[in-house]
């Protein structure tokens, strides 16, 4: 078996040409989903993502609010400023960019955004229906992971799929997600004894544990399906996946990239959500 790459930015692309489409149609009635983005502080990546979110709304016709906040910005500010956001009828997307400035306390603002508007799919109304597998919004870069698998053409269902991290953002809605695809999933996080021995039982490896290069070709079983959720800036000013990709390659089967597989996606699966969130807004399906 050789590795084959998936190609995250080919398909975030794909995906964003559905949606145009769809808008072509769409906006013939007057409809545009509206996406409200807002930044507190100067982080110089969170600057670079919001301006893609600007840009991909800008590329598909959707209406865009970006509100960039001082980095002093108050909890009850920023609280406000959501506030605004949910009562505001050109808006059906809420975003606020993540990691937030430590004065604030991230649970504050995110339960306070309308569940109807959490593009993001972190208010626990959105969690909660992932979990007893209602619809909801789901969270972008897990919805991201699971469409990659399949339109890499691998099938899930009856699988057995090794996520490695248990954050809120990622490790725990993707097992979920996996799960729902019907997939046999065991969860490893820093605790986990027997980590290697678990990771090489998989057929699906998720790797979002926020080390640079921690997964080598020792921690996968030949064939296996590899995707790195990974985003580390190392000293040198680049980046690498959670996964050594040189030494994955020598054994797995489809892998994606760091730069260009997950990463991608989540705006994609951001701008799939804006689009939902609107058209519920309107009565559409
Ligand atoms: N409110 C949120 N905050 C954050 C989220 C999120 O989903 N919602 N996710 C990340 C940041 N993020 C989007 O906000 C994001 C991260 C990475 C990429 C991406 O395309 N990465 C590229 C590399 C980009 C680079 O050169 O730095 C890739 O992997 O190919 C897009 C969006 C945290 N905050």
């Amino acid at each position: 078996m050789t590795a084959t790459i998936i190609n995250g930015k080919q398909i975030a692309e794909d995906i964003r040409e559905g949606i145009r489409q769809e808008m072509e149609q769409l906006k013939t009635t007057g409809f545009q989903p509206g996406l409200a983005v807002v930044l507190v502080g100067e982080d110089p990546a969170s600057q670079v993502y919001v301006r893609h979110k600007e840009k991909a709304c800008h590329d598909l016709g959707y209406y865009s609010e970006v509100h960039r906040l001082p980095s002093t910005t108050s909890q009850e500010e920023l609280l406000a400023m959501v506030d605004q956001l949910n009562k505001q009828e050109n808006i059906n997307g809420i975003l606020v960019q993540l990691p937030l400035p430590k004065q604030i306390e991230e649970k504050a603002i995110i339960n306070a955004i309308a569940p109807e508007k959490d593009v993001d799919g972190f208010h626990p109304i959105s969690v909660g229906n992932l979990v007893i597998g209602d619809d909801s919004l789901l969270p972008c870069t897990p919805a991201g992971v699971i469409e990659l698998i399949k339109r890499a053409g691998v099938e899930i269902s009856g699988k057995h799929a090794v996520v490695i991290g248990r954050s809120n953002i990622v490790g725990k809605p993707v097992s979920l997600l996996l799960q729902r695809e019907n997939a046999t999933v065991t969860m490893c996080h820093s605790r986990t004894s027997n980590m290697k021995e678990l990771a090489k039982q998989a057929d699906i490896l998720v790797v979002a544990i926020g080390k640079a290069n921690f997964v080598d070709a020792s921690y996968i079983k030949p064939g296996a399906v590899v995707i790195d959720v990974g985003v580390n800036r190392l000293e040198n000013g680049k980046l690498a996946g959670d996964v050594d990709f040189e030494s994955a390659t020598q054994v797995c089967g489809p892998i994606t990239p760091v730069p260009g597989g997950v990463g991608p996606m989540t705006i994609t699966m951001l701008m799939q959500n804006t689009l939902v969130a609107a058209k519920r807004a309107h009565g559409l399906k």
